[in-house]
């Protein structure tokens, strides 16, 4: 697993960090990001233009014997913070650790948008439910749903410790990721995701009930993004913490701000708390005065998505037996 490190050296420590997995679609290293909230497994495409191409690995599937082209599909992505990719199909063998699939469609991208191309990544790896995969008329399969049956176990689970090197560990669980016991929540994958109860949190030794709130465990989501009342709730312990709209979110002053942790319920009974100083994203503006954070809001609606700041926490267990979704502290 590579993990990208933001080059600057900021004035509070922060992390800009990239997840990244080398995988080989038919032999060809690929940097993809493992994104547990999509189904997709997309890659940059050579019929991309030259100036997307540029600084990534791109899928040649001509250089591939075991390519075959799905004919007639089609796939599309928008991601909620205004992202998206689109393009054809194909199948190919795609290999991760010590496994590998045949015939796992590869979506090749030949429209991205910005954001893609100045992140280090080479396309996306879908880790949800495949219920959620955009390729028409056929919907396709995950590379884990294709693989699990070939797993000593059909799990995988995420190790991404804030600034150092991670790993997703496929078919079984490394206990040199994690300490104490793992506790486990049921899923329910209607919606497509990992999304689990989370109906209360706490923060500042209050504890706020959320009803009917679920909350998604998505690697493929930086921060941690929460229904407003509980970020207005967070950041009224945070003195000096305004809600910008010219910076895009809640910021605070970087100087003698100690963050609260943050504790939410996931499943009918356990709480993950995530340390405040995992809650300080990154300087907000050049001169490093306010600093952003690591909760921010979801918008609308009573589902929370519990990003990499997640992570940085908690070594995350995905279940397909269950299904059910399992966390214990790094
Ligand atoms: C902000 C991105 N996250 C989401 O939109 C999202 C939401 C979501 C829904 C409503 C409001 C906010 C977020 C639910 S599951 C979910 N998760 C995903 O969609 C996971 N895939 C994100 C892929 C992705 C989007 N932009 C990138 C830039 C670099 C690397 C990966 C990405």
């Amino acid at each position: 697993l590579k993990k990208r490190q933001d080059t600057s050296t900021p004035a509070v420590p922060y992390q800009q960090v990239e997840y990244l997995v080398n995988i080989a679609v038919a032999g060809q290293k690929l940097n993809l990001d493992f994104d547990t909230g999509s189904a997709d497994l997309w890659v940059f495409s050579d019929s991309l233009p030259a100036s997307s191409k540029k600084g990534h690995n791109i899928y040649t599937p001509s250089s591939s014997p075991s390519y075959k082209v799905l004919s007639g599909h089609k796939w599309s992505i928008a991601y909620a913070d205004g992202s998206g990719a689109s393009g054809t199909v194909g199948t190919d063998t795609v290999t991760i650790g010590g496994t590998s699939v045949t015939n796992q469609a590869v979506e090749l991208a030949d429209r991205i948008s910005s954001s893609f191309v100045t992140d280090g990544l080479d396309g996306l790896l879908g880790l949800s439910f495949s219920s959620i995969n955009t390729v028409k008329p056929t919907q396709q399969k995950t590379w884990f749903d294709n693989a699990k049956a070939s797993l000593s176990s059909p799990l995988f689970a995420a190790y991404l410790p804030f600034n150092a090197n991670g790993a997703y560990d496929f078919g079984y669980l490394d206990s040199a990721h994690y300490s104490g016991t793992p506790v486990y929540a049921p899923v329910d994958d209607t919606n497509g995701f990992w999304e689990v109860a989370s109906t209360s949190y706490k923060v500042g030794g209050t504890t706020h009930s959320l009803p009917g709130n679920t909350g998604i465990l998505d690697t493929g989501t930086t921060l941690a993004l929460m229904v407003d009342s509980a970020v207005s709730a967070y950041y009224a312990q945070v003195s000096g913490a305004v809600n910008s709209r010219s910076l895009g979110g809640w910021v605070f002053p970087c100087k003698g701000t100690t963050l609260p942790d943050l504790s939410v319920r996931l499943g009918p009974t356990n709480y993950a708390t995530i340390p405040g100083k995992l809650l300080n994203f990154q300087p907000a503006d050049a001169s490093g005065t306010q600093c952003y954070g690591g909760l921010q809001s979801v918008g609308g609606g009573t589902m929370n998505v519990y990003g990499d700041v997640f992570f940085n926490a908690f070594y995350g267990i995905f279940d397909a037996n269950g299904p059910r979704f399992g966390f214990a502290p790094l």
